[in-house]
């Protein structure tokens, strides 16, 4: 059940970019934190996180104004993500990104205080307990989220496909058909990972996201940053905003532990 409603959200301190308030009242676990790696605790019975897509559930790809979003058929249990913190499985809903408009910064989570230059999101919702995406979004066990840092390095083959879709939706609302893609390419392969109970870090907020960070970075290289960055938060025929720093500011940890799954 969320802590506060739509009357009480608007008149909080907003963050410029996307309105998106600051602080919650009443908010107990809030979403990006800092992960500081030796406060984190290894939990052994923790399972590793199972991950079954089918690239053909994929729809679409598109700007919303905050980030460029991929989207998936989640009408069935055909991508899905089971194991790891998750008591049940959760199905793909859609994949975005968050980034800066440097290098120095971008990431929505930290680890140990340092930034990344952009972190992926897959959003997951629990098809097995709640009827709709919308419920689950609602609910603490709603959602699950695998975070993904990016860091400067190597090109990467499976992001290029996304980087060449970008200029057909420069513009906030643009859509374009997106056949065929397997967002496991863009997952690291060692299985290590921190998870702690959060939130949506955007609106509507809501304190319904199973976090699981991946503790290995995907290398991706400047040209693919740069093209994150000639999107914009603005409409064809509006002047023009880059969409860059798209990261909510870090929020307190509060009563919370980071759990590793990894020693
Ligand atoms: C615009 N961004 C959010 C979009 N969502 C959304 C869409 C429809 C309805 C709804 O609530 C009723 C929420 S979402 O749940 O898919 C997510 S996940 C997420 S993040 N950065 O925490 O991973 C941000 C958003
Ligand atoms: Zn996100």
């Amino acid at each position: 059940n969320s802590v506060w409603g739509p009357d009480s959200l608007h008149r909080l301190p907003v963050h410029p970019l996307w309105q998106s308030p600051l602080t919650i009242p009443g908010g107990t676990r809030q979403s990006p934190i800092n992960i500081q790696w030796r406060d984190s605790v290894y939990d052994p019975f923790l399972k590793p996180l199972k991950i079954s897509y089918d690239p053909t559930t994929c729809l679409h790809i598109w700007n919303n104004g905050y980030s460029f979003l991929v989207e998936f058929d989640d009408s069935a249990d055909r991508s899905i993500i089971v194991g790891g913190p998750l008591e049940n499985q959760y199905r793909l809903k859609q994949f975005h990104f968050h980034w800066g408009a440097i290098n120095e910064w971008g990431s929505e989570h930290t680890v140990d205080s340092k930034f990344y230059p952009a972190e992926l999101h897959l959003v997951h919702w629990n098809a097995v307990v709640y009827p709709t995406f919308e419920e689950a979004v609602m609910e603490g066990n709603g959602l699950a989220v695998i975070g993904v840092f990016l860091k400067l390095g190597a090109h990467h083959e499976g992001l290029q496909m996304l980087v060449d879709a970008l200029p057909a939706i420069k513009h906030k609302d643009a859509v374009i058909e997106f056949d065929v893609f397997d967002p496991s390419c863009l997952i690291p392969s060692c299985p290590d990972y921190w998870t702690y109970a959060g939130s949506l870090t955007t609106p509507p907020l809501t304190e319904s996201v199973t976090w699981i960070i991946k503790k290995q970075p995907i290398e991706v290289d400047e040209n693919q940053l740069e093209a994150f960055r000639m999107l914009l938060f603005t409409s064809d025929g509006e002047e023009e905003k880059r969409m860059v720093d798209n990261f909510r500011p870090l929020q307190p940890l509060m009563n919370r532990t980071v759990r590793s799954s990894f020693q």
